[in-house]
């Protein structure tokens, strides 16, 4: 803002751009599209759908289902899904090496969505160990610690197999130092140059993670394990852009800040720092609360939702990961043939 100033009221009288529908459209500052939805997906090795208690709403999806919703998010004009596996537990171990495997169930997936839609949808899939090992951390344990150096491989292996399945965006959840950079060499090594990095650069030790968690299956193996030595304190807001500045130069095309609502200030400082696509995560624990709000009357599950999307525009996003995109979708197409 300039040091501008309007005349005092009477002669400015703030209220006069608010009266109508069409003139508070007009003067509207930020837009939501359904361009801006990025679509988060658990899948499972079976047929048909698996309720998540502490996500009320979403299922885990067979493969017959998964074919269904990618249908739904492409004719709504979704952006991009991303894939999460919920991990048969029988194939979880220390060393998490069903992460690597090219047949594991996010690369079968990867597969399967691209031959039936091609590029009509941009496919996402998350790096790092959580969803395969048994401990539920993100990279290796070594002495009761995630080890950093040694994980870099295993993320590396882990992001050729999803490339070589056809996945678009590969996006490095793990916060390990270094495995930007080391992603972004194994993945043009391979001929893989046009695939995209979308880092969580900016991830916290969030309390707000746990329905995930549930949904992948890792709350059971991670026992009350912290995350807190490789994901941010609460307490960091400008460690944040120092993270995202090294994951930029090493090669990051994006970035994100996770959990989302209650990081809306990272959002800001990193969009006017930067300058880079910049998206925002809403993250399980935000959808469980909208939801768990609405379903007793407390809110209004429409009006919340598409607030605290918009929340996330006017912070500076380009896009929001979110649970809610195929409804939020929805609702803007409904909204957009009213008007
Ligand atoms: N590294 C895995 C990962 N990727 C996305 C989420 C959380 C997403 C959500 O809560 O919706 C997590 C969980 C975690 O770090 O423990
Ligand atoms: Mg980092």
């Amino acid at each position: 803002m300039t040091n501008f100033q309007r005349g005092p009221y009477p002669a400015t009288r703030m209220r006069r751009t608010r009266r109508h529908d069409w003139a508070r459209r007009m003067v509207a500052e930020n837009q939501l599209s359904a361009s801006n939805l990025i679509w988060p997906l658990f899948v499972f090795d079976g047929q048909g759908r698996q309720r998540i208690d502490s996500l009320p709403g979403v299922d885990r999806l067979g493969t017959d289902q998964i074919q269904l919703e990618v249908e739904r998010a492409v004719e709504l004009g979704i952006a991009a899904i991303a894939i999460f596996p919920a991990t048969d537990p029988s194939l979880k171990t220390e060393d998490a090496a069903e992460a690597i495997n090219p047949d594991n169930l996010v690369c079968r997936t990867v597969r399967q969505v691209k031959q039936a839609f091609g590029d009509s949808i941009g496919l996402i899939c998350d790096v790092a160990l959580d969803p395969y090992s048994s401990h539920g951390q993100d990279g290796l344990v070594q002495d009761g610690y995630v080890v950093n150096d040694e994980t870099i491989p295993v993320l590396q292996q882990q992001a050729i197999v999803q490339a070589q399945a056809g996945c678009d965006i590969i996006a490095p959840s793990d916060m390990m130092d270094g495995r930007i950079g080391a992603i972004r060499k194994s993945l043009d090594a391979s001929g893989f140059t046009e695939v995209q990095i979308m880092s969580y650069a900016a991830k916290y030790a969030s309390a707000f993670y746990g329905p995930f968690r549930d949904a992948v299956g890792s709350s059971g193996n991670l026992a009350g394990g912290s995350k807190a030595t490789y994901q941010q304190s609460p307490t960091q807001s400008d460690e944040a852009l120092h993270e995202v500045a090294l994951d930029l130069a090493e090669g990051a095309d994006s970035v994100m800040v996770k959990p989302g609502m209650p990081y809306l200030d990272i959002v800001r400082r990193v969009k006017d720092t930067f300058a880079v696509p910049t998206y925002a995560y809403q993250v399980s624990g935000e959808y469980a609360m909208i939801s768990a709000a609405a379903q007793n009357g407390w809110l209004d599950r429409k009006a919340c939702v598409m607030e605290s999307l918009m929340a996330f525009r006017r912070a500076g996003a380009d896009g929001v990961l979110t649970y809610f995109a195929p409804e939020a979708a929805q609702w803007i197409r409904e909204s957009e043939s009213q008007s």
